[in-house]
């Protein structure tokens, strides 16, 4: 069985510069990708049910991610066979890193090539969006600058560090941080030649760390070692560093209460390696 991967991103900075009348807000990040993520494998089937073999406790397999993106692809193109999908989880679920969003862009690129739908990456982005927020970045598989809701992307190259990312065992709900009365929505606009992580911040961060006081102890924490952020909307926290391994002796002093990894950034995801290395 070939296993595809399904990578983490990091949101290295991430402000707010204006609110659509639709609610959502306008932001400019860097969606920086990991090496580091889930992984999928696809059996090809001739009847056109969508299974996932290797359900997620707590999400019923109708609302995964996975599901509805196999399924919004098998109708746009009026594909008449379907598929048996295997899903190894490593990545703590709403924690900012994107795992859902990645599991889906995963599921689109992947069965677009072995059902051969044939839609372009554009086209692929343009119905991930429709799935979330973050899916467009993990179908182009470039560590990229983002304006709009996150759907304009430009490929931008960060000097390779290793991040530890650290999950603070508490779940944050996007909705309730963005519907925040006090999140500050007016951040100016920076161009992408501008862009470094000591002069931007996460405009999420303190309205997170008020509300989630264990976000707050974790950040307190990881700044004596490093550098450190909250990555989208929380809750993770990651720390910068030059190696792996002073990522990975901080990565040995983690309390018990939390669970991290170490991961490399990468200007070009993991996906997209494996899918070109197949062409
Ligand atoms: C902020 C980020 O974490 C950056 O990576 C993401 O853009 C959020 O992506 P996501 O979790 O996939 O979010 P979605 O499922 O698209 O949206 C969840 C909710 O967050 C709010 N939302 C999300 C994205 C955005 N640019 N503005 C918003 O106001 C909306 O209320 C929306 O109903
Ligand atoms: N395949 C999936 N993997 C993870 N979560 C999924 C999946 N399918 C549906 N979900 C639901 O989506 C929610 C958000 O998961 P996800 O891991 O994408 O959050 P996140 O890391 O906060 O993402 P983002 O950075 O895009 O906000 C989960 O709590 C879960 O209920």
């Amino acid at each position: 069985m070939k296993w595809w991967p399904s990578p983490a991103k990091l949101n290295l900075f991430l402000h707010i510069t204006g609110r659509r009348d639709n609610g959502y807000h306008e932001l400019q990040s860097v969606f920086q990708m990991l090496s580091f993520g889930d992984e999928l494998a696809f059996d090809i089937t001739t009847d056109n049910s969508i299974q996932l073999m290797t359900p997620i406790e707590g999400v019923a397999n109708s609302d995964n991610l996975i599901v509805r993106a196999a399924t919004l692809l098998q109708q746009h193109c009026s594909v008449n066979k379907g598929c048996q999908i295997h899903l190894r989880k490593r990545l703590p679920m709403g924690g900012g890193i994107g795992g859902g969003s990645s599991n889906a862009a995963t599921a689109l690129t992947v069965l677009n090539k072995l059902w051969q739908c044939g839609l372009s990456t554009e086209e692929l982005a343009d119905l991930g969006l429709t799935l979330g927020a973050d899916v467009p970045v993990f179908v182009h598989g470039h560590t990229a600058f983002a304006e709009g809701v996150g759907e304009n992307l430009n490929p931008i190259s960060i000097a390779s560090k290793f991040y530890l990312v650290v999950f603070p065992n508490c779940h944050v709900a996007t909705g309730v941080v963005f519907n925040h009365p006090d999140l500050p929505r007016n951040s100016a606009k920076i161009s992408i030649s501008d862009y470094h992580f000591e002069t931007t911040r996460n405009d999420c961060q303190q309205i997170v760390t008020e509300c989630y006081p264990e976000v707050a102890n974790l950040l307190q924490w990881l700044i004596n070692y490093a550098p450190s952020r909250m990555t989208g909307t929380g809750a993770c926290v990651f720390a910068v560093f030059d190696t792996a391994a002073e990522a990975q002796r901080v990565l040995q002093q983690v309390p018990a209460k939390w669970r991290g990894f170490v991961a490399q950034g990468v200007d070009k995801s993991p996906l997209i390696k494996a899918l070109s290395e197949q062409d």
